[in-house]
């Protein structure tokens, strides 16, 4: 038996049952036009046919939109049932029950992404498997588990997933932190971290940052009694002046019509991703009608003028033939592009954008927001600050000022900095890793092409770990248990680790210490008024990096030397 209504192939229309004559009581034009080829194919039965258009219109909006929806419902049942069985084969890691089409994405958006999947890792373990769209999302909550990830099969994970933002905003994956690794990606990462972070700079960076520091120290004492400063504002500022510097040779302001804050803003913000990444069809028509493709191409233009105003500076310099003293990164990057090194590389010019792009990105905002936390928790337990202002001025006596020498013989310090980053990992799910192949981790299958998210903020305040004082700002904890920024063990990670660990692990936490020491030992930091009695408020903001929501403000008075030595 017939349904009530068919597709006819040969004539390509819709064909009913429904009787002729009700049709024709409603659509006089039914059967003009289609008359005559039946005729000519020698049809004499009258089968009524009707128009999609018709068809429309018979049948209530409401049944017509059912339908549909149910068709495509047991479509997507279907895929999701072949999905499954082929999937049979492999142990997975638990999940949180999906909803069609999102998979787990509502799962977090109530809360910042680390704290949400910290909660998900309570209930469904330290290693599980989400689904966003249509892909798969491995998220490791303890050291062992990352351990795996970073350490013993590290080759495999090595990778980075692809998006549309990082491929944009990277010239194309010539950078180093968003690219995977390739002989090409090895020699960037070697070219920054020798021109730009290692002992070959660290005494331009040094001299640098110190210079800055005292600027500062001397602009704040020059301020009248009881002035409350936006320290937060402050501080990016003097960690920008520095990066530029050492990096750029002078300090790059802003380009006409954006400040080089919004464009490192926006680019941070187009890092975290489009719908697109993970809802490859349905996504990209968003990303199309919501403008997200526009505010991409706009972040680009941007941040490659920016860049570009640095690289056409230096290109000019290289035609006055400066100095070898006078060279600095981006010098020295235009040399090397010049000619092939040893293993037969040459960098190309988008090569030297994406990596000014990485230092740009990667430099300011991290070691700033790590500033920012650190002198937070100090202002916010008086015992601690006492404590440290008693270590930095013992240490040094009377001087001009704290240098990195005197530094090392503070112990509390250096406790005081590591508590801050492990209590506030500035990028707490590191970058997105991402596997290559086929493997296990805890007796789990993990596929190719899987992402996998190491919730370093959550590892690092897990109370089996750390005790049932997790959650406090406890500098102490470090005298008995030594933990490395390098990983160790993986109990705090804050630099991630493997072959993709950030190469400023040692330059980062050397600037944080020489900046902290400074500010502490000329000055005596309070409260504003106003906030002394609802506390500092310590929310957190940001996904890739994250800072603090309301910015730091603190009223600065000088330590009141008998000497009166000024900074
Ligand atoms: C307190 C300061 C800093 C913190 C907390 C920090 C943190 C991190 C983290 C968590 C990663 C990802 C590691 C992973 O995926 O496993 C990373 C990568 C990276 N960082 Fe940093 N970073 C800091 C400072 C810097 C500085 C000063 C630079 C200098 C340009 C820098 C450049 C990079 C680069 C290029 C990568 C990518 C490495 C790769 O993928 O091979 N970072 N950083």
């Amino acid at each position: 038996m017939r349904p009530l209504v068919w597709f006819d192939t040969k004539y390509k229309t819709f064909k009913t049952n429904i009787p002729n004559i009700i049709l024709k009581a409603n659509f006089s034009s039914i059967h003009q036009g289609k008359e005559a080829a039946r005729k000519r194919d020698g049809v004499n039965k009258q089968e009524p046919t009707i128009s999609l258009m018709e068809l429309f219109t018979i049948f209530p909006s409401w049944l017509l939109t059912t339908t549909i929806v149910l068709f495509m419902f047991s479509m997507f049942v279907y895929t999701l049932r072949s999905n499954r069985s082929s999937m049979a084969a492999f142990k997975l890691p638990p999940s949180p029950p999906t909803i069609p089409i999102i998979g787990n994405l509502h799962k977090l958006l109530s809360k910042p992404r680390h704290q949400a999947l910290w909660e998900l890792s309570k209930k469904y373990g330290p290693i599980m498997l989400l689904n966003i769209g249509s892909k798969p999302f491995l998220i490791i909550s303890t050291p062992a588990k990352a351990n795996q990830v970073l350490k013993t099969q590290d080759h495999i994970f090595c990778s980075r997933p692809l998006s549309k933002a990082t491929k944009r905003l990277t010239y194309n994956y010539l950078d180093i932190a968003f690219s995977s690794p390739s002989d090409h990606w090895r020699e960037r990462r070697k070219v920054l971290i020798s021109e730009f972070l290692g002992p070959k700079r660290a005494r331009s960076f040094n001299y640098v940052l110190v210079k800055e520091v005292e600027s500062m120290v001397h602009f704040l004492s020059l301020l009248p009694p009881n002035t409350e400063v936006n320290l937060s504002k402050m501080l990016l500022a003097m960690v920008k002046e520095v990066v530029c510097k050492v990096g750029f040779g002078k300090n790059y302001r802003d380009l006409s019509g954006s400040s080089w804050e919004e464009i490192l803003n926006e680019a941070l913000v187009m890092l975290n991703g489009s719908l697109s990444d993970n809802f490859p069809w349905v996504g990209e028509f968003f990303d199309v009608i919501s403008g997200w493709n526009r505010r991409l191409e706009k972040c680009f233009r941007n941040l490659d003028a920016y860049i570009q105003m640095i690289v056409d500076d230096h290109n000019n310099d290289m035609i006055r033939e400066i100095s070898e003293d006078e060279k600095d990164f981006v010098h020295r990057l235009i040399e090397l592009s010049s000619t092939e090194n040893a293993s037969g590389y040459q960098l190309t010019k988008e090569d030297i954008k994406g990596l000014i792009m990485n230092v740009f990105v990667g430099g300011f905002d991290s070691t700033f927001v790590a500033m920012e936390w650190t002198m937070s928790e100090i202002v916010k337990n008086p015992r601690v600050m006492q404590k440290l202002v008693n270590e930095i001025r013992n240490c040094t006596g009377r001087i001009q000022k704290v240098n990195e020498l005197d530094i090392t013989k503070m112990t509390y310090l250096k406790m005081v900095v590591k508590e801050a980053l492990r209590l506030h990992t500035p990028a707490p799910l590191l970058i997105p890793h991402a596997s290559s192949s086929h493997c296990q981790i805890g007796g789990y299958d993990v596929l190719p092409g899987t992402t996998a998210i190491i919730n370093a903020w959550g590892i690092a305040k897990d109370p089996n770990t750390w005790g049932e004082n997790a959650d406090e700002f406890y500098p102490e904890r470090f005298e008995n248990v030594d933990v490395d920024f390098r990983g160790g063990n993986f109990e705090m990670l804050p630099f991630g680790g493997g072959r993709r660990s950030c190469p400023g692990i040692n330059t980062a936490p050397a600037t944080l210490e020489l900046v902290i020491a400074n500010l502490l030992y000329w000055f005596d930091w309070e409260l504003p008024d106003r906030l002394k009695n609802e506390g500092l408020n310590m929310e957190e903001e940001g996904s890739l990096i994250v800072q603090k929501k309301v910015p730091l403000c603190l009223v600065p008075t000088k330590h009141n030397w008998e000497d009166n030595l000024t900074p």
